[in-house]
This record gives structure tokens, C-alpha cells and sequence, in this order.
């Protein structure tokens, strides 16, 4: 989709013309369905075309200005969506091609979540009313400067005091004083905090708790408050448009009805009891939360990709001995064997995420029917899928700057700024390493209850099959074999078994379990990797096996399935062959078919991204342009910088002349 610049000239033109595939049709296979690619291209165009959008000046505006900027954004798409009467999906979407983070992704990602998921229906009615028109403005205050990932290890307060049927919020340290909320340092007006509940003198652990902050008249911090930003974040532009911030409370007094009372309560009396909702309900945001995740790994990996994509195809270096048009780098089979992979990677985190949608509403209905039995499956593959998305985007991200070479470097490449928004997606909703260790604590128990014939249930249904995956020989023989889903689904699933059974084994050589497990974390992780890709290879296996229609769409999506699989088996050799799953002669057959599928990406390479569907606004890179007019817009873009408003900088006088003419004033020592 063009949206917005003013080439006439289609300089991908050529590229465009040799894809053997529909790319309308892709799109919907992209997107989900043929309403999702409308109203997202509506959305899409609908912020391209408002001045107040604009986001190409972003890198270069004072800390202040921006967050102005995103305040401005933010209060304008609210107008926009309310006058232009937008459903909940549009509203949605509309935020998203608005492309700057700020205090409505808490507000609406955390803040309204939280009050649904773990309020009471009373609660629910209060404050959720005021919070849909924006009358409050809410964020999501847990993490504090001396806890983030141990949340038992928070130490902020709340005292129960039966005498005013109020609690008291307090930070009784400087550890204590909540740190990296975002939209708590400057805009929000309330906020859900986690404290620990005490009441009758006994701690009855970290609880939610709905807080005033700032006055709703003029918005300064109420009495007992303190509040701030917590100060400048990675990159220009980027995740500095956000106001993560520093809260403390002294003695702060809320009424008792502020306490999230789902699933548990404190009465006038001070009685601490639990309700009759179980508390696994919790999981059911969690797994929400984290299906979102994973849709925008995909969204970020897709954007790097469509620019590293597009700009390879324009740019050219070296040409031919014998003389002749030089040769796009996008030609160099070292450039594709780096490229093709992330590209193969988005489209395969798009349709894992497509699926935990479906797994959430599975979840969901399971829990209405309190039915339990899958949940801790589902909550370990949420959480292993956020880490190894997140976790690949990041180095994808970066990887695509390298494969623009120099200009990835600049910000008009926008990847820069999408790698400073990107990376932190690594740490925060769970440290992807803290995740990984709790996906690898529920297959070593997975493992240990095999032998007492308990049947692993959802993404490991396969360690069942433990006495066929613990010896079975890979069957592939020449190159072309491994276009088998089954044979590449096989060998998944032995790695990721025999990596899991090898770790069961050495824990249970040492002292104790936990011991065990301490010792042997490193290698855990890598269980859990292995287990993660099994279940990100077999669900593009799956959606493959569906109708997909369009000519040659389901061709060119086997392929990517096929580079990614294979991709990954090149990757993580050295585990395909210590767990036999594989020979060294397969992997090198391996290697053989993924050169000669990344030959087949090549004509269909920039028709693949095109079916991302992004406008030039939402991309924001030079790189990146439809119509790859890049050197044009390169050079333009540099005249904006606010070092070239005039010939002779600021500073020659004081600094540059006298250096120049000799006159620096020496002092003596
Ligand atoms: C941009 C951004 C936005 C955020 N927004 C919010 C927000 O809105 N609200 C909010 O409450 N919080 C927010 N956070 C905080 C975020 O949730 C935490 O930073 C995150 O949970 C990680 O916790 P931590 O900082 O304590 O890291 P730590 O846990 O201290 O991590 C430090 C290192 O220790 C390792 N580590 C920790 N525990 C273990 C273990 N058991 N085994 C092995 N290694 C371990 C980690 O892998 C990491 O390498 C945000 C953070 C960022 C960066």
C-alpha cells in the first residue's frame, strides 16, 4: 500500500512482477481475513493522512517536546475515534498504526485488564464506566526499584485498619518505591498497585489495590504522593515518548473497597477470605496478555523485514568481473541465508499467535466450566512462546539494521527506533529468561509424571509418545526429504523430548531436585527452546494442512514453513546431533534443500512483505518506501535535521574559530 508518498516511479516495479503468487490473497492469509486486511487498511490510511500523525521528526525532538507530542497523539485519536464513532476493533487498530507508545497502551493493556480480571462486579461497575470515557486515566504499578521479576519480593504496604475501614498504602524503603510503570510519571490519574496485604498483624501476601494519585481538578500528586519520571530510556525518539515512573507512598489512605476483591477479601472487621472464584482465573489474562505479545513480535519482525527487504533489493554493490549493472545485494546468497530466515520467522510468530488466539478462547471456555486440567499447559506455552518470539524479534530487529548496512544506522531507516521500542518486550510482562526456567519447571515435571502413565495433554501430547521419540531414526536421505512436514515435525519433537529427558535425568543425579535444577538451569533453557520451536514449527505445519485459497499463496507459505523449520535445524545443529535425532549427514542435507528454498524465495521476496499491508507512515523508514525511492528521500531527509537549520553551527564562535585561528586561551600550569 502506497499511503502517502509522492513517487510516481515504481522503482520495485520489476520485483513485484516475478512473485508467483496472489499477494491480495496473501494478505488475507496475513491478516486472518479478508475484514481484518480492510478495516486494518482503513485504520492504516486514516492515521497516514493525519498531519497530526506525523512521526517522521520524532527522533529528533527534545524529551519534553515528545512527550507533548504523545499527549497531543493520544488526546487526537480519542477525538477521532469517538467522532467517528469507531468500534472497539477500529479504535484498536487505529492506536496501533499511531505507532508511539504512551500512557493509553497501559490504560487500556493493564489498567482496564486488572479491574476485570481480579474486580468484583461492583468494582467493575464503578470504575470501569469512568475509565472507558477516560475520566481516569489508570496504569499498572507493581514492579518496584528493588523487585521486578520476584513479585512475593514487592514491599510496598497496604494496612488494614479497621478503626476508618481503610487501608493504609505505604513504601516503607527506598526499594520499595514502584519504578518503570509506564504512563505513572507524568499522565495517570490512578493507578492498580500491588502491595502486600496486612491486616490482624499478619501479611497475607501481594494483592491489587485501585489508587487515586493525582488530582482529578488539576492533576498534581494528592497528599502523601510522590511522583515522577523516572529519566531517559534507550535511543532518540523510541520508548521515550513514555512516562514510566517513580511513585512512593506515605501513609496514603484508600477506602477498604479499593482492594481488587475477585478472588479474595478483607471484611469491616478485618478478616481476610478468600471467595469462592478460583484463582486460576488470573491465568486467563495472563494468557491474553501474552497472545498480544506474540501478535506484536510478529508486527515488529514484519516491519524490520519489509524494510531490510525492500532496501535490498534496491541497493546495489560490486558488479560482475566481466563488467556490467552491478548486482542488488539481495542477490548474494549470504544476504538471503540472513534475511530469508526472519522473514520465514514473522510469518511463522503470525500464524503461533493466530493460534493462541484460539487457545485463549479455549482457555476461557475451560475455566467457565471449571475445568482445569489444560491450564498449566497453556499458561507454560504462552509463557515460552513470549520469550522465543520476543527474544528472536529483538535480534531480528537488529539483524535487519546490519542488513541494510550504513544507512540501517541512521534513524530516517526507522530500525533504529523500532529496536529501542522493540527490545524491552524482552524484559517486561516476564524477563524471558525467568520465563523460560518456569516453561522448563513444568516439563521436567511433565517428564517425571510419564512414568506414572499421566497423559501430557495440549502442546505435549507428544512426550507420550516417549517410547517411539526416545529412539526413532530420522528417516530423510537426499535433500528433498525434508520437505516432509512429518519427517521435520518428527525430528522436533525427538530433540525437544530427548534435550527434556536428558536434563530429568542429570537433575535427578543431584542432591536435590532443586539443587538439580539450579545446577543445571543453562541447559534448561534450552529444553524449553527446543519444546517452544516444536510448538511454532508444528502450528505452521498446521495451518498449512488448512484451506488457504489464492494461486500459489499455500506454495509460497510451505516454503517459508520449510525455511523456518530448516533454518532452525542449521541453527541448532549441535542439539539435533547430540540427541541422535538427526545425523551429521541429514543436517547437511539440510543445509543443501534450505540454499535451494531460499532461491525460491528470492523472485516472491518483496511481493512477501508487500502483503504486510504497512503504509509508508505506519514503516516510517526511508529504507522501507512501496516504491523504493530511497536515495532521494535519504538525502532530503538529512536537510531536516535541526544541525543543518544553519551553515555555521552553534558553537563556532566559542569553540571552532579560535581552535582554527590559533586563539585558544592557554592557561598556564
Ligand atoms: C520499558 C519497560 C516498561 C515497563 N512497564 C512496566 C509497567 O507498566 N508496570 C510494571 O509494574 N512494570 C513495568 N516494567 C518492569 C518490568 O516488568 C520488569 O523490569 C521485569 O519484570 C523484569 O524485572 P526486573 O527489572 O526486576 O529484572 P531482574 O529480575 O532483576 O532481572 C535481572 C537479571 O536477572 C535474571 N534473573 C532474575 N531472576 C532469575 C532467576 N530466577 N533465574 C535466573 N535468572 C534470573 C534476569 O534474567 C536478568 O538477566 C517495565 C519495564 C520496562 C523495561
Amino acid at each position: 500500500m502506497e499511503g502517502g508518498v509522492g513517487g510516481e516511479v515504481d522503482h520495485l516495479a520489476g520485483e513485484r512482477a516475478t512473485a508467483q503468487f496472489d499477494v491480495e490473497h496473501m494478505k488475507v492469509a496475513w491478516a486472518g481475513s479478508r475484514h481484518a486486511v480492510d478495516v486494518a487498511d482503513r485504520m492504516a490510511r486514516l492515521v497516514a493522512s493525519d498531519p497530526v500523525f506525523r512521526k517522521d521528526n520524532r527522533t529528533m525532538l527534545p524529551r519534553k517536546e515528545l512527550f507533548k507530542d504523545t499527549l497531543r497523539k493520544a488526546a487526537h485519536a480519542w477525538k477521532r475515534i469517538v467522532e467517528l464513532r469507531l468500534t472497539e476493533e477500529e479504535a484498536n487498530l487505529l492506536r496501533l498504526y499511531v505507532d508511539q507508545p504512551g500512557y493509553v497502551d497501559l490504560h487500556w493493556g493493564m489498567f482496564v485488564p486488572a479491574i476485570k480480571g481480579q474486580g468484583t462486579e461492583e468494582q467493575q461497575k464503578k470504575w470501569l464506566p469512568l475509565a472507558y470515557r477516560f475520566q481516569i486515566i489508570g496504569c499498572y504499578a507493581q514492579t518496584e526499584l528493588g523487585h521486578g521479576s520476584n513479585v512475593q519480593g514487592l514491599e510496598t504496604t497496604a494496612t488494614f485498619d479497621p478503626k476508618t475501614d481503610e487501608f493504609v498504602i505505604h513504601s516503607p524503603t527506598l526499594t520499595s518505591s514502584k519504578w518503570w510503570p509506564g504512563g505513572l510519571g507524568k499522565a495517570s490519574t490512578h493507578a492498580v498497585v500491588y502491595a502486600r496485604l496486612i491486616t490482624e498483624g499478619k501479611d497475607y501476601g501481594i494483592h491489587g489495590f485501585i489508587v487515586q494519585l493525582r488530582s482529578l481538578e488539576d492533576h498534581s500528586p494528592l497528599p502523601g504522593v510522590t511522583l515522577g519520571d523516572i529519566g531517559g530510556k534507550f535511543g532518540s525518539g523510541a520508548y521515550n515518548s513514555m512516562d514510566n515512573g517513580v511513585l512512593r507512598f506515605d501513609h496514603v489512605r484508600i477506602p477498604r473497597d479499593q482492594m481488587l476483591m475477585r478472588l479474595s477479601q478483607v471484611t469491616k472487621e478485618g478478616k481476610y477470605v478468600h471467595s469462592d472464584v478460583p484463582k486460576q482465573l488470573l491465568y486467563g489474562t495472563m494468557v491474553f496478555v501474552r497472545q498480544t505479545i506474540v501478535a506484536d513480535a510478529s508486527k515488529a519482525l514484519s516491519r524490520a523485514t519489509c524494510i531490510a527487504v525492500r532496501y535490498s533489493a534496491i541497493r546495489k554493490q560490486f558488479g560482475p568481473q566481466t563488467g556490467g549493472p552491478e548486482t542488488q545485494v539481495l542477490n548474494y546468497k549470504t544476504q538471503q541465508s540472513r534475511l530469508f530466515p526472519l522473514l520465514a520467522s514473522a510469518y511463522a510468530f503470525r500464524f503461533v499467535g493466530e493460534w493462541l488466539k484460539w487457545l485463549y478462547t479455549d482457555v476461557t471456555h475451560k475455566l467457565e466450566a471449571k475445568d482445569f486440567s489444560t491450564l498449566q499447559e497453556a499458561h507454560a506455552c504462552t509463557a515460552g512462546l513470549k520469550a522465543v518470539t520476543t527474544s528472536a524479534t529483538a535480534d531480528g530487529i537488529e539483524e535487519c539494521r546490519k542488513l541494510c548496512g550504513g544507512h540501517g544506522y541512521l534513524n530516517s531507516s526507522g530500525l533504529p527506533e523500532l529496536f529501542a521500542i522493540y527490545v524491552p518486550a524482552c524484559t517486561y510482562e516476564g524477563d524471558n529468561v525467568v520465563l523460560l526456567l518456569q516453561v522448563a519447571r513444568f516439563l521436567m515435571k511433565t517428564v517425571s509424571q510419564l512414568a506414572s502413565g499421566k497423559q501430557p495433554v495440549g502442546t505435549t501430547a507428544y512426550m507420550g509418545n516417549i517410547q517411539y521419540l526416545m529412539q526413532c531414526k530420522c528417516g530423510v536421505n537426499t535433500a528433498e526429504d525434508w520437505l516432509n512436514p512429518a519427517a521435520i515435525r518428527e525430528v522436533f519433537e525427538a530433540r525437544a523430548l530427548r534435550m527434556a529427558v536428558n536434563c530429568a535425568q542429570n537433575i535427578n543425579k543431584a542432591p536435590s531436585q532443586e539443587e538439580g535444577f539450579y545446577e543445571l538451569s543453562p541447559d534448561l533453557l534450552e529444553v524449553a527452546v527446543a519444546h517452544i520451536q516444536l510448538i511454532i514449527v508444528t502450528k505452521f505445519i498446521e495451518k498449512l494442512e488448512q484451506d488457504i485459497p489464492g494461486e500459489g499463496v499455500k506454495e509460497q507459505l510451505r516454503i517459508l514453513c520449510n525455511v523456518y523449520a530448516l533454518y532452525l535445524v542449521h541453527k541448532h545443529l549441535g542439539d539435533f546431533l547430540s540427541t541422535g535425532s538427526i545425523t551429521a549427514r541429514q543436517g547437511a542435507l539440510a543445509n543443501e534443500q534450505l540454499g535451494k528454498l531460499y532461491a525460491q524465495v528470492r523472485p516472491n521476496a518483496v511481493a512477501l512483505v508487500d502483503a504486510f499491508n504497512y503504509t509508508d507512515h505506519y514503516l516510517g523508514s526511508v529504507l522501507g518506501r512501496y516504491d523504493g525511492n530511497v536515495y532521494p528521500a535519504l538525502y532530503e531527509e538529512a536537510w531536516k535535521d535541526p544541525l543543518n537549520d544553519t551553515d555555521v553551527p552553534d558553537g563556532y564562535q566559542e569553540h571552532l574559530r579560535p581552535l582554527l585561528k590559533q586563539q585558544l586561551k592557554l592557561s598556564r600550569l
